[in-house]
């Protein structure tokens, strides 16, 4: 065994960082397509008459099924049980199909016109495919996060996973600058972004596949056979386990709260440009496109930092403060010039960089390796339920509920005019409770000696 390990794969570092741009490719291709729906919101709006709690209901939808039927958790448990590439490869496909089928019903029109319960038929077959898409991309987000971890222990593990976030941020960038052109050069057709989504995730899929060779290769200069070691295997009493190390609850909350003030925010942030600071339609995803291109270099640096010098924790509460201060900028109405817009952005770029890059490899500092699928499946729900369903659909209902203020008639069609000034108001109050909750996660370190402000050991 001795002997296969100081041969593992692992300790090249050329197949390190091969595999590492192979799964971020993979989980790029899921980005643009999680967030390619944001620049289309107005078209939506305008072409298929959605209404913003619709928009909001099928935002929602891409935690449905992680959150509602524990797929998260059972998508680690399966990780454990299957191996990471049947797991990967399985979730590739769910992407695939489920952003097919979301294609489908937005281009379709077998579905005009119908209702049920209250809301278009389309929006509902739409977000089912979102909710399977969804599926699919958590839990290649979580066999990756293990991937990489295994690749990386003893090596520079916070800069990987900075890597992979950033490089996974480029897709987020290219969905919301790119989905409106797409759309413009096909003549304003929201199909045409989605399809380019199917395609990508198609190359996603083989790029994994082609991964799994080399995690074969890995198994077999480590002596092992694909599925879990004995270290591995799951137990039910892990997660009793995990719920009872206070550190894990202030992280697993924080993280739902930064994450609600930044995803959802993505969502809306195309119309908020329209609306609040009068850029062209066409134009919306524009600067909103810049949150993840400012913060792709920027996790990139975070992650090395803090494999250098630490100060995790200390990270995570400056990424919070930002965050409230970049939505008090957006809340208030007279402060409503594209620039102000643009670098308020910029400054959420960091913030989107200081929280993450420090956050993921904060984890294994006080869950052992053994827990770690199963702690991340946790978080991962939590953050499900808060920020990729229950915010998103709220804000949605919020605009339409106190927030229309007229009607915006543009070439397109005509579409509500809404004030922002509220739901950025919801986005300030969730980054003031991460911050509390970051300032106890520091507490808590300190008195639990976690070692969250040290650099990495390896
Ligand atoms: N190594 C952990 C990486 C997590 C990165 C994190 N992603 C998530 O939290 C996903 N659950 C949600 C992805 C939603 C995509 N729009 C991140 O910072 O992206």
């Amino acid at each position: 065994m001795t002997e296969a390990l100081s041969k593992s794969l692992r300790h090249s570092a050329a197949a390190r960082w091969i595999s590492l741009a192979i799964v971020s490719f993979s989980m790029l291709c899921g980005y643009y397509v999680a967030d390619v729906a944001s620049p289309l919101k107005p078209l939506l709006e305008q072409q298929l008459k959605w209404t913003s709690a619709e928009y909001g209901f099928f935002t929602g939808a891409y935690a449905w099924f992680n959150v509602a039927m524990f797929m998260l958790i059972i998508g680690g448990i399966l990780l454990d049980k299957l191996g990471a590439r049947l797991t990967g490869i399985l979730a590739c496909i769910l992407m695939v199909a489920g952003c097919t089928l979301k294609w489908w019903a937005v281009t379709t029109h077998v579905l005009d016109g119908g209702m049920f319960f209250g809301t278009k038929t389309q929006v509902w077959v739409a977000a089912l495919g979102y909710a399977v898409f969804g599926v699919g991309i958590e839990i290649v987000g979580v066999t990756a996060t293990k991937v990489i971890a295994r690749w990386f222990k003893g090596y520079e593990i916070a800069l990987a996973m900075g890597l992979q976030v950033g490089t996974a941020r480029i897709g987020t960038s290219l969905a919301v600058g790119l989905g409106g052109p797409i759309a413009e050069k096909f003549h304003q057709s929201i199909g045409a972004p989605i399809l380019v989504g199917v395609v990508l995730l198609s190359f996603g899929l083989v790029a994994y596949i082609i991964y799994c060779a080399m995690d074969r290769r890995l198994d077999e200069t480590e002596g092992l056979m694909e599925g879990p070691s004995e270290e591995d295997a799951f137990r039910l009493s892990d997660i009793a386990d995990i719920l009872r190390i206070r550190g894990f609850w202030y992280v697993t909350i924080l993280c739902a709260l930064f994450y609600s003030g930044v995803f959802p925010f993505i969502k809306y942030a195309p119309d908020l440009m329209v609306q609040k600071f009068g850029v062209r339609e066409n134009l919306a995803g524009s600067i909103p496109s810049i949150l993840p291109i400012a913060a792709i270099p920027l996790t990139w640096f975070f992650g090395w930092y803090y494999d250098k010098k630490g100060k995790g924790a200390t990270l995570m509460v400056l990424g919070s403060l930002l965050l409230v201060a970049v939505h008090f900028v957006f809340a208030v109405p007279f402060l409503n010039s594209w620039v102000v817009a643009l670098v308020a952005t910029i400054f959420l770029g960091f913030a989107f960089a200081l929280v993450p890059s420090a956050m993921w490899p904060s984890i294994p500092r006080f869950i052992p390796h053994r827990q770690l699928g199963t702690a991340y499946g946790l978080i991962f729900w939590t953050q499900n339920l808060l920020a990729l369903w229950v915010v998103p659909y709220l804000i949605g209902w919020v605009l339409d509920k106190y927030c229309i203020v007229g009607t915006r008639v543009s070439q397109a069609g005509t579409s509500p005019a809404y004030n922002y000034g509220l739901p950025m108001a919801i986005f300030t109050v969730l980054g003031v409770l991460a911050v509390v909750f970051g300032l106890l996660l520091k507490a808590e370190d300190k008195a639990k000696g976690f070692g969250l402000e040290l650099p990495s050991r390896g």
